[in-house]
């Protein structure tokens, strides 16, 4: 049975950060991922997370200034040290509440600078950053992103996965697989799921288009859960997504996996 992740950088639009754990915690959900958290203590998530009861599934190591529009830092020439900066801070914060697994955004590809350049610097920094992740027994993601969503972002493709994981040469690179980017850049969604699950940590779901509620668009999930649980994913699937409506009105795709795990 899939286990769900409520992404509460998406759901709960309407609610405080803080106040999003305890709704989704109400809403049935076992475990909560985001964007990242650093502006908080690490002791005012722990608490939410036990009073709470849930898991933390994910977060994202710092991706820069995110406000300004920024998404990640990791294929920025003139930003390593700050990368470096950064997976030291997701290590403290992964090891205070017991995530297992944090992703790398690669950023958004910086004017003027040739792509061999980006996909070398963001090649080293993950190999930087890869061994020092596992020595925690944290697993590194990437996850490509596509472009509508994120004009200039660099990695975009399962094809770009592969290539600078090849590239990295360390096997903590794992894939963080978002049907929704997936859809959208490729295609194909099923049979890339089941070739590359052996390299997938962490999966996330949105229907397009639009990037609501599964259901609400052309992405099967009914069949894809099924191929989740046929290939025995044991990851958490992150409901990443902005709701149609309110957030817990939308929960129906939800329902019968919300009751089975009570
Ligand atoms: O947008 C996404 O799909 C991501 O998973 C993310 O963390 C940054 O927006
Ligand atoms: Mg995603």
């Amino acid at each position: 049975m899939p286990r769900f992740s409520a992404n509460i950088s998406m759901l709960y639009p309407e609610l405080p950060f803080l106040d999003r754990f305890a709704a989704a915690a109400s809403d049935g959900f076992k475990a909560v991922e985001y964007v990242g958290a650093y502006d908080q203590p690490t002791a005012v998530l722990v608490d939410l997370l036990q009073e709470h009861g849930l898991t933390q599934a994910l977060f994202n190591l710092p991706a820069g200034n995110w406000a300004a529009g920024e998404r990640g830092i990791a294929c920025h020439p003139d930003r390593v040290a700050e990368f470096r900066e950064s997976v030291d801070k997701a290590i403290e914060y992964a090891k205070a509440n017991g995530c297992t697994q944090v992703n790398c955004l690669a950023g958004i590809a910086p004017a003027g600078v040739a792509r061999a350049e980006l996909e070398s610097v963001l090649a080293e920094n993950l190999r930087y950053a890869a061994p020092r992740l596992a020595a925690e027994g944290i697993m590194l993601l990437l996850e490509p992103i596509n472009t509508r969503d994120m004009p200039g972002f660099l990695i975009n493709s399962t094809d770009d996965y592969e290539r600078i994981a090849a590239a990295v040469g360390h096997e903590n690179l794992y894939l963080q697989y978002d049907f929704y980017h997936m859809q959208i850049v490729q295609g194909d969604l099923i049979p890339t799921f089941q070739r590359l699950q052996s390299r997938i940590g962490h999966v996330q779901i949105a229907d397009h288009p639009g990037r609501h509620e599964p259901g609400t668009g052309e992405i099967n999930y009914a069949n894809i859960f099924k191929v989740l649980d046929e290939a025995g994913y044991s990851g958490w699937v992150g409901a990443e997504y902005r709701p149609k409506a309110g957030t817990s009105a939308g929960l129906g795709w939800f329902e019968t996996w919300r009751s089975a795990a009570r």
